[in-house]
């Protein structure tokens, strides 16, 4: 095959994927592409990145030889077979000039290369992304060039485009664009190229975000050159067989589906998927129809029957073989089942993963519908007990707990005798009701069991409530409402990000890795062995089958014990002797600061009911640092004035954006010393940030600032360093998302018009990039990369590409979101002229503008339940660095602000990929961030820009 490789000004980047090993075809290219590079650039350096499985000789002249001897440890890496995946060791390469190359090709063998060649003196011109089957599919040039990348992409070759790269050692997109893959001899091929077959099903209870994961897979399938397979009605489709089960999708065939609740693709309860008779004619079914891997969006079932599925494949066929239902040559060529899970359920009760797909929009139409049931019962002063979904796991009745401040909930991971759950049940109820609150509500999960396993039913909880409380109560079971409905914007982009991994992790796949399961944990998606995940799902169900409850709960996520943890401490709040002794209780302040943000209301909320569970005086200082200067007030939180503000939006205690030495940070430090704080909580945005930064510098001059004092990230534009993500965001990216929805289904019924659609944040395009990824928007414009004419040229014309397929379709609302900050010239108004003008009567565009309603009404179960989290973390924080300042503090003429371990006492509290840190103040505003712009100086999510891109088909005007 000839690779056209062209040179601008002499000088090239080459990115490159060559797929070897079993695939003698890709070797051979792979071989033929060094020699071109060599050919075409004499003085390239070629750096490999060494992968798994590699071994692959490089035969080097005499001098480099001597050269690189240093690098002996680094070229045994190279040579050697460990199994590493290649984004964890892009440090372990090596470079060579091309010039000093020779290669065997007889002797070259690899699973996957990646390769990289450029100048040695210059930066980056062009940079060449190849497919998997090594074509070049992407060329982008990173001056005002126009990318040479196919839009959406055509049937045979995939098209997923490599981002411009900063620096000369740059690689393409971190979180899509590379995969390595291994092709098989005898796969199908299409003008000459060899393609796999990626079929995706969903199976066992529907879930919203299965649309998304389908669509996801389907198109990112065809980016990388595949065909994609749907299997229709989950297993019940692979064991029925034929192309009217098993069907081929095209780019068009998923379009709009990331807003559609359910899954299109339909999903079934198969009993004869249970059988091994099922399975075989599943098996044989999937050769028939030439598909080469499958990757299941469902539930723990239906991931256990996969995991099945795949450990008994080789006798599978093998039987296939013998009573002659497949050819010898299918027996050779489908050796192996390639198998991948995405989990997709509401229940949340698969191990490994922190989140599954459905399960925060289940969560959502659960506490969207207690809230309403509080309204009512705050009228009659009434009991509710409600019944939710999750068969025996207890997550989502224990989120919804949390995220309506329920008085009581009963879930199956932790059972106790009649006695003693009626008992506790009472006793926390009554003190509410003495207390003087007029709801009660008590959260059922439908798998709640006694110690001695039997079921508790609502009926047993209202009885109880009714017979030894006299409390009027109602039932209410919230049924198949909770699996209804479109998927929140999490579920959306999880289920996305989640289908581009699948399919990485399919074409990553050799026949000794273990078969995975994308699961997420905190903010990053990853990979986990399926057989292992399957082992431990089984065990929670056998330890509570064996009522080793204490293992049960051992063997639930973490993140799953905690938030039991806090439940418990802040639904008892004051009612019980605190848990600390007298002389560790202390004086902690809260304070918002900034716009106002989801999960706020709730932040303070958990914040102080736990500081009364643990014994400390929890104040908050009303309307800001303003309002401190002001004394206008600053009060003792107490348990009654704060009932509902978990369920509230805004920000009950009030909140600006004056800093404290905008405010008068003489006044702020007074009234820290006259309150005695010993810790402050700050919950905002970047102002918030700044004056944590204030605060902790003034420290020299004022003694009362000399205590633990932390920052909970709370905005909306998610700018504030150290986190990846602020509360607010998720009910933000809601409120957007909604709007979009809305003004999408007015676009599609008008046939040919598009929204440009105004996107708050500041200077960060994070909730544009989202809201993009979660509505399928054709264009995002982001402060990031600002608007170039070339761009917008090039957009309009990919929207009229995009109008003209989609005629005759019902699914064809073109949005394009545009943060505010993206381009002061550009405004929405201005944008939508010019595209209509552009259009030449073929279309044309409007401006919508959502303004403060994006700040959110109600804030979502996600903020609600993270506020909680992150604010009882923050206490945490304020009481394990209490000693290290308080003897710091004790002698005035000693203390350093600059000591380490003193300066580290004033923290940004964040999520940063799977793991919730505290970074010191001092390290993020002198290190980490952009102050002029407002911004962190690495933005995190850039990979979902690329993602979002890619997955409407979007080109891209490389700018610097
Ligand atoms: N042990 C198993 N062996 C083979 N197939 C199974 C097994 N368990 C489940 N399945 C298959 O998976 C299908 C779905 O499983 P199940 O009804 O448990 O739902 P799920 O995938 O857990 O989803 P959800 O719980 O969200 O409804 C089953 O109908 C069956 O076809
Ligand atoms: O819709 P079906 O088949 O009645 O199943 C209901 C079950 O499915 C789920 O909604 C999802 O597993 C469970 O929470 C519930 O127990
Ligand atoms: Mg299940």
């Amino acid at each position: 095959m000839t690779v056209e490789i062209p040179l601008v000004n002499g000088t090239s980047q080459y990115t490159v994927e060559a797929y070897s090993n079993v695939a003698y075809q890709a070797t051979v290219e792979f071989y033929e592409k060094l020699l071109q590079l060599k050919s075409l650039s004499a003085s390239s350096t070629l750096t490999l990145f060494h992968s798994d499985s590699l071994s692959l000789e490089v035969v080097l002249k005499e001098d480099a030889q001597k050269q690189s001897a240093a690098d002996a440890r680094r070229k045994d890496i190279l040579n050697s077979r460990d199994s590493c995946d290649w984004r964890s060791h892009v440090s372990d390469s090596i470079v060579f000039n091309t010039a000093d190359i020779e290669i065997i090709s007889s002797k070259l063998r690899a699973d996957s290369i990646r390769y990289q060649a450029f100048p040695t003196e210059l930066y980056a011109m062009e940079l060449y992304t190849v497919d998997p089957m090594g074509n070049i599919v992407g060329v982008t040039k990173t001056k005002n060039a126009v990318s040479t990348m196919p839009t959406a992409p055509p049937a045979a070759k995939g098209s997923f485009a490599s981002t411009a790269p900063s620096s000369s050692q740059s690689t393409v997109d971190l979180s899509s664009a590379v995969s390595t893959a291994k092709e098989y001899p005898s796969l199908p091929t299409k003008n000459g190229n060899v393609q796999k077959a990626i079929a995706v099903m969903t199976s066992g209870g529907d879930a919203p975000g299965m649309n998304a994961n389908v669509r996801a897979i389907v198109r990112t399938a065809i980016f990388k050159g595949c065909r994609p397979y749907v299997v229709m009605e989950g297993y019940e489709g692979l064991v029925r067989g034929g192309p009217e089960y098993i069907k081929e999708f095209t780019w068009e065939d998923v379009r709009g589906w990331s807003s559609e609740g359910g899954t299109n693709i339909g999903t079934a309860r198969c009993m004869e998927f249970r059988e091994r008779a099922g399975r075989l004619l599943g098996a044989q079914h999937l050769i028939e129809a030439g598909v080469d891997a499958l990757i299941v969006c469902g539930g723990d079932g239906s991931l256990t029957g996969a995991d099945l599925f795949r450990s008994e494949w080789p006798s599978l066929i093998k039987e296939l073989r013998e009573t002659r239902r497949i050819s010898d040559e299918q027996f050779t060529r489908y050796q192996h089942l390639n198998i991948c899970g995405t989990v997709g359920s509401i229940d949340n009760d698969m191990s490994t993963t922190d989140a599954t797909i459905g399960a925060y929009s289940s969560l959502d139409r659960i506490c969207k519908a207690i809230d309403y049931i509080e309204a009512t019962a705050n009228s009659h002063s009434r009991a509710f007990v409600v019944e939710v979904m999750g068969r025996n796991c207890g997550w989502l009745a224990l989120m919804a707990g949390i995220a309506t401040s329920a008085d009581y909930i009963l879930i199956p991971e932790k059972p106790a005798s009649s006695r003693e759950w009626q008992d506790q049940m009472c006793d926390i109820v009554a003190k509410h009701r003495a207390r003087g609150k007029r709801t009660t509500i008590v959260i059922v999960a439908e798998g709640a069991i006694a110690a001695d396993l039997t079921p508790i039913s609502p009926k047993d909880v209202h009885k109880v409530l009714v017979d030894r409380l006299g409390l009027d109560t109602r039932v209410t079971t919230l049924g198949h409402v909770q699996r209804g409905g479109t998927a929140v914007a999490f579920d959306r982009i999880l289920a996305t990000l989640q289908g581009v991994e699948a399919v990485n992790a399919v074409l990553d796949s050799t026949p000794d890795t273990p078969s995975p399961l994308i699961a997420i944990n905190e903010n990053k998606i990853v990979r986990k062995p399926l057989v292992e995940s399957v082992r431990l799902t089984k065990s929670v169900a056998e330890a509570i089958h064996a009522k080793d409850f204490k293992k049960a709960m051992g063997l639930r996520d973490t993140e799953f014990v905690e938030h039991l943890n806090n439940f418990m401490a802040i639904n008892s709040a004051d009612h019980n002797e605190p848990k600390l002794s007298h002389d560790k209780r202390l004086k902690i302040a809260i304070v918002n600061v900034g716009a106002p943000a989801g999960g706020i209301n709730s932040a303070v909320y958990s914040m102080a009911t736990y500081c009364m569970s643990q014994g400390h005086r929890p104040y908050a200082i009303y309307n800001g640092w303003s309002g401190l200067a002001r004394h206008e007030s600053v009060r003792a939180l107490d348990w009654l004035s704060m009932l509902g503000w978990q369920s509230r939006g805004g920000s009950e205690i009030g909140t600006n954006r004056t800093t404290p030495e905008e405010a008068d940070i003489g006044m702020v430090a007074y009234y820290f010393q006259k309150y005695k704080f010993d810790g402050l909580i700050i919950v905002g945005g970047f102002e918030a940030f700044v004056s944590l930064h204030q605060l902790e510098r003034a420290r020299d001059n004022y003694p009362a600032f000399r205590i633990p004092m932390v920052l909970i990230p709370a905005t909306l534009s998610n700018n504030v360093p150290g986190t990846e993500y602020s509360l607010g965001t998720d009910t933000a990216l809601n409120a957007l998302m909604e709007y979009c929805d809305v003004i999408k289904q007015s676009a599609a019924s008008t046939r040919g018009r598009a929204f440009v659609v105004d996107v708050q944040g500041g200077n960060s395009g994070f909730l544009a990039t989202n809201a993009a990824l979660a509505v399928g928007a054709q264009v995002s414009y982001v402060p990031e990369e600002g608007i170039s004419l070339e761009q917008l040229s090039q957009d309009i014309e990919t929207l009229s590409d995009s109008f003209d397929k989609a005629q005759g379709r019902g699914r064809f609302g073109k949005l394009i979101l545009k943060s505010k900050n993206a381009s002061k010239v550009f405004t929405p108004d201005v944008l939508a002229r010019v595209i209509t003008a552009e259009a030449n009567g073929k279309f044309d565009a409007k401006s919508a503008i959502p303004g403060h309603v994006q700040q959110g009404g109600l804030p979502s179960p996600i903020d609600r339940t993270r506020g909680t989290r992150l604010a009882i973390r923050a206490v945490g924080y304020i009481e394990a660095n209490q000693e290290v300042i308080r003897e710091a503090r004790a002698d005035e003429d000693e203390f350093d602000p600059d000591d380490k371990t003193i300066s580290e006492t004033a923290a940004v509290l964040g999520i940063k990929g799977s793991h919730v840190t505290f970074t010191s103040i001092r390290q993020l505003y002198d290190f980490e961030t952009e102050v002029a712009k407002r911004m962190p100086k690495v933005i995190h999510w850039e990979g979902t820009r690329a993602i979002a891109d890619h997955l409407v088909g979007r080109k891209k005007v490389e700018t610097d």
